[in-house]
């Protein structure tokens, strides 16, 4: 650190420096704010100018957004160049990019997304790229409260080489910092390894696997703020998905995007995926695994299949006091015929009802003798079929027309549906788990075998076009109708003025009773099975299954993807044991692998316990290394009574955190009890396992770390996720037998 006096004097200089940019941000807003009203207030014009104002209204609004969310550490960072290697001779880093109009456009602040801000997160002592100096600047709202250097040549003191980390003291008081319960962004300390994650290309396939806390959620989000910037056109019309476990992680991550000026990523979990459905039902984890397996694409179809049906032997339909009989082979051609065709149950349904009313047709012709009726009126006995109520009550029983819901409720709750469709495809024991372990509420599991169910019924929209357009209609005979008043009063008043009808016709006018649609793609995306996303980002990407899989591929043609988890963590019984296994379906072996490898969560000492863990887990993953100690030991602990002696140990971690926060991590089988125990707190949380994937707490306690093990196949994966929950401190609290992967903890 320099000398106090020229500190002090370089800190002053810095802070003249930020408040010019403030001044210009302020600016900026004031500037954008009042284009944005002068927009709002035009009114008419031509369609293309109509849609001009859109798009102006679009960018003025989403640049304000910008320009508010940056107020937090607006600039972060300053880069000195060894002179001659850049044009600039300083440049400094920021959340936004701000220019000097009246200067030729010269970067004020240059966006940590731009290709110039690079090297603040690469260069190195070794390898400086044209830097001479990096500098972080620390602030408080617009206060420059101090900074720290680091000289990048080969004589200047080692900077935390060993792990290759930049700006250490800036990210060491990153990580230091207490835990709120909602993930703040890194954008000012990105080191190396993520830097080149968060930039790689935007096609293709990449998966990062990452051990607990190598930032693999921060470089997701980072990755999709840069996408955005990097390739602004093509993302946001086609929009970016975020996809994470549960809602209490999107909850936890969900400022971290807003905070980098970017609003239009949809996040959400496989089980919002479908549209005005959050599917948060809760389910045996045996009936979820059954669920997610692809032989349930199979089952599925064969489900549709069993619902198109032929008579056995003969449906008679009263018809004109004619009795018309509906046979088998005819039903059975007319329904070879519809399947051929390949179409989704609800489209086929359409040949096979032609193909039924024409047989019906002739039937009826020949009752009443064929050779006395023309042509004409052989159509109307085929009209009068096609609305007979006997006629559609044959029709839907044989081929009805089927929603995803219906067909799922039907085949979960009746066995004889469920025994003809996986019969062969699924054991009895399969079978009773998807029969008994739901309640009555929609599934996260439920959401892809309804996605797969819609993509096989097809929607048969010709009524809802037709009610459409039958609304269209009404709309405009209402427009012409209001415009007819106002001419006959006009007409009243003045000849000569322009007369309503002269500068708005009706159609214009009808569409101008419709809300225009200002939502952006994310949000339309969220209204839209059928959507298709620019880039998905998947988070804990190791727990999704087979049929998720499926649905995410079909959101996400193009195959521009970036997958982000650790198959050492991976709870759910369905879940990845290894990438290729999840990826080859789809992409054969075209994608890449890129890997974390330092820990920035979890110290040292606690590391070291969870290490033991992964030792014993069947995965071929080397533990991470920690950028820190923290000098405290974790403790374990065994209890006679968790009633008697769990509220005071768990008092003493929240006291010893010193307002941060603590979670109790147990077992399912001890939720309740536990819950009971401990008083309400808002930095206290109480979670099992697969609720605490992906977060953090500054201090974490354990509680029956072998039942924990013994509770899933995967119990061990587990106990490796809650050991690494913690930025802190470490509690085992053992009611049971030793589980030696613990050593001596637990
Ligand atoms: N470069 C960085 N600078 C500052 N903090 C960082 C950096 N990288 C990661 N962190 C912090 O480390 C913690 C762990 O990061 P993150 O949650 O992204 O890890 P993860 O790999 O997703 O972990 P898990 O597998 O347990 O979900 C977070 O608090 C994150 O903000």
């Amino acid at each position: 650190m320099p000398e106090e006096p020229a500190y002090e004097a370089e800190l002053r200089h810095e802070q003249a420096y930020v408040d010019a940019l403030f001044a210009k941000l302020d600016a900026e807003r004031t500037q954008t704010q009042r284009r944005l009203d002068e927009t709002l207030r035009q009114t008419g014009g031509t369609p293309q100018a109509r849609t001009e104002r859109e798009a102006a209204t679009t960018l003025h609004s989403d640049r304000l957004a910008q320009l508010g969310s940056v107020e937090q550490g607006l600039c972060f960072g300053r880069l000195d160049f060894v002179p001659g290697s850049s044009d600039e001779e300083t440049a400094y880093i920021g959340r936004l990019g701000l220019f000097d109009e009246d200067d030729d456009y010269r970067p004020l602040l240059i966006d940590w997304r731009a290709p110039v801000a690079r090297p603040f997160y690469l260069a190195t002592a070794a390898s400086p790229d044209g830097v001479r100096r990096r500098r972080h600047l620390r602030s408080l709202s617009r206060r420059v409260t101090g900074f720290d250097d680091e000289i990048l040549d080969l004589t200047a003191a080692d900077q935390g080489q060993d792990l290759g980390l930049a700006g250490e003291a800036a990210l060491l008081a990153a990580l230091e910092r207490r835990r709120t319960g909602e993930m703040a962004d890194i954008v000012a300390t990105i080191q190396a390894e993520q830097d080149r994650i968060i930039r790689a290309p935007l096609g293709g396939v990449m998966v990062v696997q990452g051990a607990p806390g190598t930032g693999k959620t921060a470089v997701a989000l980072h990755r999709a703020a840069y996408l955005l910037y990097t390739h602004r056109q093509q993302l946001t019309t086609r929009g970016v998905l975020v996809v994470g476990p549960n809602s209490t992680f999107l909850r936890y991550i969900g400022q971290v995007l807003p905070s980098l000026g970017e609003t239009g990523v949809l996040l959400s979990t496989i089980g919002q995926l479908w549209p005005g459905l959050d599917a948060d039902g809760a389910e045996s984890p045996e009936a979820a695994e059954v669920k997610g397996r692809l032989v349930m694409a199979e089952v599925l179809a064969k489900a549709v299949r069993d619902r198109q049906g032929v008579p056995d032997p003969v449906i008679e339909i009263e018809h004109e006091r004619e009795i018309l009989k509906l046979d088998r082979k005819t039903c059975t051609q007319a329904r070879a015929r519809a399947r051929r065709s390949r179409r989704p149950h609800n489209l086929a349904r359409r040949l096979f009802v032609s193909d039924v009313l024409d047989a019906l047709t002739r039937q009826a012709a020949r009752a009443l003798g064929e050779d006395l009726l023309d042509a004409q009126d052989v159509q109307d006995i085929r009209a009068e079929l096609a609305s007979s109520p006997a006629v559609a009550a044959a029709l839907n029983s044989l081929w009805p027309k089927l929603t995803p819901a219906g067909l799922l409720d039907d085949l979960f709750a009746e066995r004889e549906h469920l025994d003809r469709a996986a019969g062969e495809l699924l054991s009895e024991e399969d079978r009773k788990h998807l029969e008994s372990g739901r309640d009555a509420k929609w599934t996260p599991a439920d959401v892809p075998l309804l996605d797969e169910l819609a993509e096989l019924l097809g929607s048969d929209d010709s009524e809802e076009e037709a009610e459409q357009k039958r609304q269209e209609r009404v709309e405009r005979a209402y427009a012409e109708g209001v415009l007819d008043i106002l001419d006959q009063d006009e007409e009243i008043q003045d000849e000569e003025v322009l007369r309503v009808s002269d500068v708005l016709d009706a159609e214009l006018f009808a569409e101008r009773q419709q809300a225009r649609s200002q939502l952006t793609a994310a949000q339309r995306a969220a209204q839209d099975r059928t959507w298709t996303f620019g880039h998905v980002i998947v988070d804990e990407a190791q727990e999704l299954s087979a049929m998720d899989w499926r649905l995410l591929m079909r959101r996400t043609p193009n195959r521009s993807m970036t997958l982000v988890g650790d198959v050492a963590q991976t709870g759910a019984a369905g879940g990845a044991r290894t990438w290729d296994e999840v990826l080859s379906p789809y992409v054969a072996d075209r994608w890449r692998l890129e890997q974390l490898t330092v820990n920035y969560r979890t110290p040292a000492e606690i590391m070291a316990v969870a290490a033991g863990v992964l030792a014993e887990l069947d995965v071929d993953l080397a533990a991470p290394a920690s950028v820190r100690e923290t000098g405290v030991p974790p403790w374990g602990v065994e209890v006679v009574s968790l009633d008697e002696e769990l509220p005071s140990l768990v008092a003493a971690e929240l006291s010893a955190v010193d307002g941060g926060t603590v979670a109790v991590l147990v077992p399912g089988g001890r939720f309740d009890e536990v819950r009971k125990l401990l008083p309400e707190d808002e930095r206290l949380s109480v979670l099992t396992v697969d609720r605490s994937k992906g977060l953090e707490f500054d201090g974490v306690v354990l509680v029956s770390p072998d039942e924990i093990v013994s509770g899933s196949a995967r119990g061990l994966n587990d106990l490796y996720v809650a050991l690494t929950r913690a930025t802190q401190r470490l509690g085992v609290v053992r009611t049971g037998p030793a589980v030696p992967a613990l050593g001596g903890l637990g």
